[in-house]
């Protein structure tokens, strides 16, 4: 609670100041309409005077009653605001924190991810309301309960009594329903994935020819289904404890008004002691059920923002020394000694053992068939992971020894699996070196190097293009819908995004032209070998001959190093790369390499 209050008061002092007032004052109301009405139906049947200024005390209060709620209501939605922007912030700054990969795959962390970021702009408004809701409810049920022992002391005792049954059922239901949405995370989460597949741009074409629309969408309704039979079985849990206490009041105020009508008829209590005796039951009874869901709704609001707090606090998911060594300009080289890596636990070994090196200013070439383990080897490489068993050196410092950011600074690299932004070009270009975004030079020339710089030209918008149909180009004088790139001309801008940082040490190109045709192929390659030289670049390639002019070859099987030379070499031996070459090769029908049996 301290966490959702200070939150709270940081994001917006003025409305959480003037919210408090509000609850206060809009407590101590109906006790006060209380006493006025006793004093004003008292003077009627006595004839005293000062009728009128009692009714008008009892419609100015009636006003305020009518007004403040809606002044709550807007300071609350004010101070969600206001929240809100600080609890996304926090919540994607802690995000962006964590160095690695590994929390991003674990279901766990991503659920309580979704719940906190749907709740922590929620949270800590129904907090503070909720806090100051009890204070004001005490305050109400203290001023009637006050009234009440006046009139009765058993009665009040009664009625006090009543509540407390109310106040542990609710506190349950509230810690069930937390608990309940926690369980139903993974059904809603499947139940999103169905659904967002059904309306994606990118499904829509496999949706409509393998029609499995009907698939997806009883998918989609099976774990709906599945997430309404946990809330229908809580609901009606409520509906049992919620009837038994509604229940267990009306008893109540019903004995207390037979009480009160008995008194009267016998002349022992007056109109006046009457009326306030049968407000203050039901303010009483009202105070309590207010005190009690609140009290349930803040516990329940607490229970979720805990999932904000835990996400917050996450410890790296790769260890972080406390002062890294500075991440000095890459000299000797890289080296991978005795590398074994595997995603968890209980996963297979991806990397068995691996000894590498990449000399300072080479070119490793990077050969293995699908599932070999390339792509988990550059991720090591930018240290997305740390390895299990054996280390990665970079001038001969372990990667565990430096600071992962500095690190990446060092580092460009085309992945295999490349974002393409609902951006627009130049956007999607300059996030490649953000202190680079408005710099249209640079921008223009890392298209140029990547050959895509005419085609971006050619759009309605050139540069300035939005690349997406998701989003209307607003800023344009007549708004138009933006352009899809096609699947190469994504992959050049891709390319762009990377060569746009290429003053790195380390150049990484995971299957750089895999969506390029031949002469678009031709071209990067020739690219990139003339960017390469010099530098020390891994490239990734089931195109054999873009590799043949790299220093050296490597070839993954399984996890391990089975091959490594140049390409002339490692034809000479005749091995696994010899017949993955002398495959494709015979497939362009060159004939020159024999194909290995
Ligand atoms: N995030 C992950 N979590 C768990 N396993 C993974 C993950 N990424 C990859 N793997 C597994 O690691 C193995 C190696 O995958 P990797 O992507 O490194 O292979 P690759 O050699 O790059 O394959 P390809 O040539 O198909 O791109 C695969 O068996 C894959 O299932």
């Amino acid at each position: 609670m301290p966490a959702a209050l200070t939150m709270a008061w940081r994001a917006a002092p003025g409305p959480l100041i003037l919210l408090c007032l509000i609850t206060l004052v809009a407590s101590v109301i109906p006790v006060c309409s209380a006493w006025l009405l006793k004093t004003l139906l008292d003077r009627i049947v006595s004839g005293a005077p000062g009728l009128a200024l009692l009714g008008v005390g009892l419609c100015l209060l009636g006003l305020a009653l009518g007004v403040l709620p809606e002044a709550n209501n807007y300071l609350r939605a004010e101070l969600g605001r206001a929240t809100g922007v600080a609890a996304s912030d926090r919540l994607y700054s802690a995000l962006n924190r964590l160095p690695g990969l590994a929390r991003f795959e674990d279901p766990a962390f991503r659920d309580r991810l979704r719940i906190a970021s749907q709740s922590s702009a929620t949270t800590p408004p129904a907090v503070v309301q909720g806090a100051v809701a009890l204070v004001g409810n005490v305050v109400t049920i203290g001023g009637f309960l006050g009234t009440l022992v006046a009139v009765s002391p058993w009665m009040a005792l009664i009625v006090l009594a009543g509540a407390v049954p109310a106040l542990l059922a609710e506190l349950s239901l509230a810690r069930r329903m937390a608990l309940m949405l926690w369980r139903v995370g993974p059904t809603e989460r499947r139940e999103f994935f169905y659904a967002e597949l059904m309306a994606n741009l990118d499904a829509a074409k496999e949706v409509r020819l393998f029609g499995t629309g009907a698939f997806l969408r009883n998918r989609m309704l099976t774990e709906r289904r599945q997430a309404n039979a946990e809330r229908r079985r809580l609901d009606r849990r409520g509906l049992v404890v919620q009837a038994a206490l509604g229940l267990l009041n009306a008893v109540i105020n019903g004995a207390g008004i037979l009480w009160a009508v008995t008194n009267v008829r016998d002349g022992t209590t007056g109109v006046g002691d009457i009326a306030i005796f049968i407000a203050a039951v039901a303010g009483v009874q009202a105070g309590m059920t207010s005190l009690v869901n609140q009290l349930a709704s803040t516990h329940q609001h607490l229970l979720l923002f805990r999932h904000f707090q835990e996400v917050e606090s996450a410890p790296p998911d790769l260890v972080v020394r406390s002062r890294p060594t500075r991440v000095p300009m890459l000299r000797t080289g890289i080296e991978l000694r005795d590398v074994w890596f595997r995603y968890g636990p209980d996963s297979p070994w991806v990397l068995r053992g691996v000894n590498l090196s990449i000399p300072h200013g080479h070119s490793l070439g990077l050969v293995g068939r699908n599932g070999s383990g390339k792509s988990t080897l550059v991720k090591l490489l930018c240290r997305f992971y740390d390895p299990q068993r054996g280390s990665i050196r970079w001038n001969g410092v372990d990667l565990r020894d430096l600071n992962p950011a500095q690190l990446r600074e060092r580092v460009t690299a085309l992945f295999q699996d490349y974002m393409a932004y609902d951006l627009s070009a130049a956007e999607n270009i300059g996030l490649g070196d953000p202190a680079r975004l408005a710099n249209r030079r640079a921008i223009r020339q890392a298209a140029r190097n990547a050959g895509v710089d005419e085609a971006l030209d050619a759009l309605p918008r050139g540069f300035d293009t939005l690349l997406s149909r998701s989003f209307l180009d607003t800023e344009a004088e007549n708004p138009t819908e933006g352009v899809p790139l096609s699947g190469g001309q994504w992959q050049r801008v891709a390319l762009a995004r990377a060569v746009l940082r290429s003053d790195r040490d380390l150049l990484i190109m995971d299957e750089p032209s895999a969506s390029l045709d031949p002469e678009a192929e031709y071209d990067i390659h020739q690219r990139l070998k003339r960017h390469r030289s010099g530098r020390t670049s891994v490239l990734i390639s089931h195109r054999l001959g873009a590799l043949r002019d790299a220093d050296r070859i490597a070839v993954l099987d399984q996890g391990q190093i089975v091959e490594l030379g140049t390409h002339d070499h490692l034809i000479g031996q005749g091995g696994c790369y010899a017949h993955l070459f002398g495959i494709q090769s015979s497939g362009y029908g060159s004939g020159r390499i024999e194909v290995p049996t």
